[in-house]
């Protein structure tokens, strides 16, 4: 069975972080692993406390998974502090995956802060060239590049501004522009637009980290990372056309396995 590795912060909630990450994974059917780098106290409403995981807790989980598991991904998310992506970063440097997925959490949609400020220096410096592909949104990107980016010729620029700044392969997420979501892939030489309908609910807690997670399995079952990248989008999007009315702010996206199974996205063998 093929496996995945999320690094992680806990949503208590259940719709983002960790668990939404364990929940695509076993959807697909990889067998997912986790290593917590923080907890949130959170639900659909908002994130009320964050409680940060000791750098040597997150060391141990990193080497207590690689020097007894074949990990075939990895998909990094929220990981809060400077102190927590340089541990991470030296981490991956020793047990070397082939498959980095990055998803660079900065801000829940009710605005708290995930990352402190004085560590998106260091995600830039350590983690974005080590990484195999990045997945920003947009306020991500534009606090990434230090530029607004407000239409599709700014998204076009802001891939080529992460590449100088030393990024392999970028996915921009288009979710928080006006209009429909369509996301921008970017591997280096060519340009690919993953095109989306806008579907409307409230209902779109986690969805980046769905997404994520989701290229990092299909990545995890050999699949190429555009192929990935362009499932990955299929699942997001059936996820949130079957987004769950649970609470009373942003619903979590379904990873109800049949849901998947019936649009042809789950490898059975
Ligand atoms: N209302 C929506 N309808 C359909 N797809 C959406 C919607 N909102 C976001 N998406 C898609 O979900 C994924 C995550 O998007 P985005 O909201 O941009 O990132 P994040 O969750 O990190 O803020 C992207 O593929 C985006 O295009
Ligand atoms: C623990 C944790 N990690 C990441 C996020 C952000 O997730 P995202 O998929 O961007 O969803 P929203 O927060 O925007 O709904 C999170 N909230 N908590």
């Amino acid at each position: 069975m093929k496996t995945a590795l999320t690094i992680a912060g806990s949503d208590s909630g259940g719709g983002a972080g960790i668990q939404a990450d364990i929940k695509t994974f076993s959807s697909l059917g990889v067998f997912g692993m986790s290593v917590i780098t923080a907890v949130t106290a959170q639900n659909t409403m908002e994130v009320k406390s964050v409680q940060m995981i000791d750098s040597q807790i997150i060391s141990d989980q990193i080497s207590a998974i690689f020097d007894d598991i074949h990990v075939d991904a990895v998909k990094i998310g929220m990981l809060g502090t400077k102190e927590n992506i340089d541990v991470v970063a030296k981490e991956l440097n020793i047990y070397r995956t082939e498959h980095i997925i990055l998803d660079p959490v900065m801000i829940s949609k009710g605005g708290h802060h995930l990352l402190q400020q004085n560590a998106i220096d260091a995600l830039k410096e350590k983690l974005l060239p080590m990484v195999t592909l990045i997945t920003p949104n947009i306020p991500e990107a534009e606090s990434l590049t230090d530029r607004k980016i407000c239409t599709i010729e700014d998204m076009y620029t802001a891939c080529l501004k992460l590449q100088e700044l030393g990024a392999n392969k970028i996915l921009l997420k288009g979710g928080h522009l006006e209009g429909d979501p369509n996301d921008l892939f970017f591997d280096g030489h060519h340009f690919t637009w993953l095109p989306g309908k806008r579907i409307h609910t409230k209902n779109v807690h986690g969805t980046g980290c769905t997404l994520s997670s989701a290229i990092t399995a299909f990545v995890a079952q050999e699949e190429t990372l555009l192929s990935a990248v362009k499932k990955a989008k299929d699942y997001i999007t059936i996820a949130i056309q079957h987004s769950l009315e649970l609470g009373s702010g942003h619903g979590p996206t379904n990873h109800f396995y049949h849901l998947y199974e019936r649009a042809g996205l789950v490898d059975n063998k």
